[in-house]
């Protein structure tokens, strides 16, 4: 999630393509490339959100002009030559683990997927099925909960996603359309795309994306958007040459991910690997049996009246302990903490480079930094690891070992690793 929902493109008009690509026998359909094409230099802006007054949202009667319906044709499975929306299924063939349908936006980003090491990999299994399950929250719809302990840096569960759609979709700048009309536009013209690709779903797959939550029913995205808007992570598929292009954004819904609420306390990660095309979901604190899993749907690093600006697009307010007990210095807090983990940890380093024991006072900042981010619930982020570690090699050089193990124990072993090799301790 985070995750953070749909944006749009703005371009100029476009004349319209009609296309007529070579075609090759054997996958998904694809759009002509009416419009799509979009400017390196495209402006990008957020949808639409909350009430949009049907005043606002009525089209002039000459839309239609402006509007063309998406036509598609058949594409090679291994095409990665084209520069236009298509259709595809992914991975082809269909290997167990199930299938994804992507509208893609260009044949960069398909081969991004289809030529990473490894891919059509096997989606990687938890220890045990069913770590996560859908249950019915007060206030919140479904959440997604924990069946057993779970240890943080573990996976709890990966999926195909349903469905992977673009972050962006051109508009067109219609003169004498306001600017909330070109939305509406556009996003008429992004729901007809999004209705094909449904439509290549099987019946069990439409049926289970129609049952996910949309609070976007009143500010004019169709239905298959609005549940987009309200489900899908982003994903990025960028490369090296253009590595914050937003057309290599895509959305990806997951039938279990789009059951997870939003904590400004979050307990989980959330990775994309291309090689078994998974949104995959990791522990990042120690979990117990029945928690709620939670995702941060804004960024946590600031304050609380900039998360609840974040947050409102997506229909959440949250309450959290960290909103509603949220003080100047919980806010300062969280725009410090990983500054501050990292100086004391260069402090402490440059006590031991010199044979010393960690500073006294840089050893009391860590121990209330450490307290700080637990009452905060940031004991789950990266720079609370390098926290404990810095604390376990202070015990360490204090001649504590032992103290220092069980701060060592705190840590997810692939964290554990990679710091007590960089500390050498
Ligand atoms: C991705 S869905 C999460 C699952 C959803 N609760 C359901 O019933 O399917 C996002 C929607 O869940 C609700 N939601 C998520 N986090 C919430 C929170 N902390 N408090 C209240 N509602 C929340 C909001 O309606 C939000 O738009």
């Amino acid at each position: 999630m985070k995750r953070g929902f749909l944006l749009r493109a703005q371009e100029k008009k476009q004349k319209k393509i009609s296309s007529t690509n070579a075609v090759k026998k054997g996958s998904g359909p694809d759009i002509s490339e009416q419009d799509r094409k979009v400017p390196p230099n495209a402006i990008i802006t957020p949808l639409s959100f909350g009430v949009v007054a049907e005043a606002e949202k009525t089209l002039p009667e000459d839309y239609k002009q402006f509007y063309s319906e998406p036509k598609y044709q058949e594409m090679h499975q291994d095409t990665v030559d084209f520069d236009h929306l298509m259709f595809t299924t992914i991975p082809q063939p269909e290997d167990g683990d199930g299938y994804s349908e992507w509208l893609v936006q260009d044949g960069k980003t398909k081969a991004k997927v289809v030529r990473a090491p490894g891919y059509p990999a096997r989606i990687p299994k938890p220890r045990l099925v069913n770590m996560a399950i859908v249950k019915e929250v007060p206030d919140m719809g479904f959440g997604l909960f924990t069946s057993c302990d779970i240890m943080r840096g573990e996976l709890i569960f990966a999926e195909r996603p349903l469905l992977v759609s673009p972050r962006g979709f051109p508009t067109l700048d219609v003169p004498g359309y306001t600017q909330e009309q070109q939305r509406q536009l556009s996003m008429l013209q992004f729901e007809a795309h999004l209705k094909i690709a449904l439509g290549r779903m099987s019946a069990s797959k439409q049926k289970a994306f129609m049952a996910l939550a949309n609070n976007h029913t009143e500010d004019g995205s169709g239905p298959i958007l609005g549940i987009i808007r309200t489900n899908g992570y982003m994903i990025d598929l960028g490369d090296d040459d253009d590595p914050d292009s937003v057309f290599n954004h895509y959305s990806a819904m997951g039938e279990l991910a789009s059951r997870i609420n939003h904590s400004c306390q979050p307990n989980i990660k959330q990775e994309f690997d291309c090689a078994s095309f998974s949104l995959q979901f990791y522990a990042n604190r120690d979990l117990k049996a029945g928690e709620q899993l939670f995702y941060s749907y804004c960024y946590i690093n600031t304050g609380v009246a900039e998360r609840r600006a974040e947050l409102a697009p997506h229909g959440v307010v949250c309450k959290c302990s960290s909103c509603v007990n949220a003080t100047p210095a919980s806010d300062k807090l969280r725009l410090t903490y990983i500054q501050e983990s990292s100086k004391l940890h260069q402090l402490a380093l440059a006590n031991w480079k010199q044979g010393q024991k960690t500073d006294p006072k840089v050893f009391a900042a860590m121990l209330k930094l450490e307290r700080d981010m637990i009452n905060e619930g940031l004991h789950g982020e990266d720079p609370f690891y390098t926290l404990l570690v810095t604390i376990a090699g202070s015990y360490k050089f204090a001649g504590r070992p032992t103290m220092g193990d069980n701060y060592l124990k705190r840590c997810p072993a692939k964290v554990q690793g990679h710091l007590i090799h960089s500390l050498c301790l």
